[in-house]
């Protein structure tokens, strides 16, 4: 489903953004919960955002995934506003969404059986997914039988099968242990690196943030809106444990802490 990256847009030969958030505000009944925002993601970027619990970060991530719409404003994606669910987007959560009675294959072939893709294909696909996740040997385990982190790289392998645009994670690693977390991201940054697909990660860990962006978002406390956008200006491809010694690093978490203003 990658569109091009570097594909121009034929009538303003501009390079259209993967989200444009234009005054987008969120309301359940009265209550504001998010917004007004305006953001731009760029094709192919690794955009996190952090901010206080509660400010609207999955809402957020939710009106690209078109579960949620805005109540004033527009999201726009891949140039059109999102109306509806968004077919273009992978969605992973730290919750485990595997369905138990099917096995590790069963579950990653699902979005492709969905999706009607040919018997012959889905079967390659999912070989293939399960391959570059390290499952190989796992295909007919059922989810019971795995570890937190096995099951985390069942949800990437079932997202990544069928090419989504854009990956929305939401604190995908939070329920993992600190050793499997720095695994996971060197795995998440080797995806990224290998697919032309915008990511937009939420997370709590400024440390987390710091090694997997491109830029982070930081916002503000409910109803939240975009308080500081930071550049992360360290070298790619990044060493997700050596990165932590450049000696920008600790800088930009602490710029970060003090965006947040917790106290
Ligand atoms: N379906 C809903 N109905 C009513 N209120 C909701 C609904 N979904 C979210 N909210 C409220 O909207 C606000 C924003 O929620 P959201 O989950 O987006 O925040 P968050 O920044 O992702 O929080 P956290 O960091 O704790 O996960 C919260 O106050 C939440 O209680």
């Amino acid at each position: 489903m990658h569109a091009p990256t570097g594909s121009v847009d034929a009538g303003a030969g501009l390079r259209r953004p993967a989200i444009d958030f234009r005054d987008a505000s969120v309301r359940f009944g009265d209550f504001t919960a998010m917004g007004p925002v305006n953001l731009t993601v760029e094709r192919g970027e690794f955009l996190v955002i952090v901010g206080p619990s509660g400010c609207g970060k999955s809402t957020l991530l939710n009106l690209v995934a078109g579960t949620l719409q805005p109540f004033t404003g527009e999201t726009i994606f891949n140039g059109a506003p999102v109306e509806g669910l968004n077919p273009a987007v992978g969605y992973i959560t730290q919750k485990n969404y595997c369905l138990p009675w099917l096995t590790v294959e069963g579950n990653v072939r699902l979005p492709l059986e969905f999706r009607r893709f040919p018997k012959a294909q889905v079967a390659s696909l999912a070989a293939s997914a399960l391959e570059r996740v390290g499952l190989r040997g796992f295909e007919k385990a059922y989810p019971r039988q795995l570890s937190g982190g096995m099951l985390q790289r069942v949800m990437i392998a079932r997202t990544l099968v069928y090419e989504p645009d854009i990956y929305l994670m939401d604190e995908p690693f939070g329920s993992l242990d600190a050793l499997l977390r720095t695994k996971m991201h060197d795995e998440i940054l080797h995806l990224w690196k290998d697919t032309d697909a915008t990511f937009v990660f939420v997370t709590h860990d400024l440390a987390e943030a710091v090694t997997l962006a491109d830029r982070v978002v930081v916002m503000s406390g409910r109803p939240g809106q975009v308080k500081l956008t930071l550049d992360i200006d360290l070298p790619r491809p990044r060493d997700v444990v050596d990165i932590q010694s450049n000696p920008r690093f600790g800088g930009y978490i602490k710029t970060l802490w003090e965006a947040l203003d917790l106290n």
